[in-house]
């Protein structure tokens, strides 16, 4: 079994972060480890508090899991701050670890901040570099490209800007262009540097959309790891995460999350029907 590393922030609520990614790497059959930059205090309704870790409990993790366990992939999620990502892109650099998935991460569904402003160009200087993909939404795109205007909201031109940072591909998710209910796709844009390719799939009218990102990115780290190339991990990433929203249930009383295990159930029914 193929292991793969989540670093990100802890989701009380069990959405988004940390707990997405494992439940996502779970149903992808990986193994996932993972290390912890910031607790929040979340639900479905926002983000009630934000405890960063020390930089030295963020490395004190890390160095425990990559001293043990050699990893096929891992992805970056929440990292709160400028000082922690310098020293997890230096212990990356350090311990070669391959297939590097960068979600830069910035602020919430419910719009509580998670990034501090200072770190938007360490992400591009340190961390940008060694990704084999980042993947931004269209806001953090934006942020990242230094345009704020709305006039630049062209993806192709957004994407040009940012891979010139460093990664080997650029995502850039389409959720948010695409939150109005009368749209009729969800449709992401990748990029190596020489060709576009488009991920398009039916939007969905709903607003249980939360850990969208962090479970398309943790898909994706867990399907490099499994082997296959970056065209086909989006690919299947995408399927996964339009099928999770589709078969989104009611949690608590906000914004509830993607349903990580509608694969699972989708097997577990119709072997149920089967044997009926
Ligand atoms: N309503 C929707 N219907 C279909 N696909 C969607 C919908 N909303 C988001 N997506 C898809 O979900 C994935 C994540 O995109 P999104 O832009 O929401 O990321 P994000 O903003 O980083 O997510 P997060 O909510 O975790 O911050 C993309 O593949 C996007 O196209
Ligand atoms: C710890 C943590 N990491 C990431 C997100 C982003 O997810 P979303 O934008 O869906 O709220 C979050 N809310 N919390």
């Amino acid at each position: 079994m193929k292991k793969v590393l989540t670093i990100a922030g802890s989701d009380s609520g069990g959405g988004a972060g940390i707990q997405a990614d494992l439940k996502t790497m779970t149903v992808h059959q990986v193994y996932g480890a993972s290390v912890i930059t910031a607790v929040t205090a979340q639900n479905t309704l926002g983000v009630q508090g934000v405890k960063t870790l020390s930089v030295q409990a963020v490395i004190s993790q890390l160095d425990s899991v990559l001293r043990d366990i050699e990893f096929s992939a891992l992805k970056t999620g929440m990292l709160a701050n400028s000082q922690i990502i310098e020293q997890i892109a230096a212990k990356i650099k350090e311990y070669s670890l391959p297939n590097l998935v960068v979600d830069p991460v910035m602020v919430a569904t419910s719009g509580d901040l998670l990034l501090k402003e200072e770190a938007v160009e360490t992400y591009k200087e340190k961390l940008f570099p060694l990704a084999e993909i980042i993947t931004p939404n269209l806001y953090e795109a934006k942020v990242l490209a230094g345009v704020e205007t709305e006039e630049n909201n062209d993806p192709q031109v957004l994407a040009e800007k940012l891979i010139t940072y460093g990664s080997s591909w650029v995502l850039i998710k389409g959720g948010h262009t695409t939150k109005k209910r009368s749209a009729k796709k969800a449709v992401d844009l990748l990029y190596d540097g020489s060709q576009f390719i488009e991920f398009e799939a039916e939007h969905i009218p709903t607003n249980n959309t939360h850990g969208t990102g962090c479970t398309l990115s943790a898909a994706v780290a867990s399907n490099l790891a499994r082997g296959m190339d970056m065209e086909k991990a989006v690919g299947q990433a995408k399927k996964f995460i339009t099928g999770a929203i589709k078969n989104n249930f009611p949690v608590g009383q906000g914004n509830s999350p993607v349903n990580h295990f509608w694969r699972l159930q989708n097997l577990q029914h119709s072997s149920n029907q089967q044997f009926s």
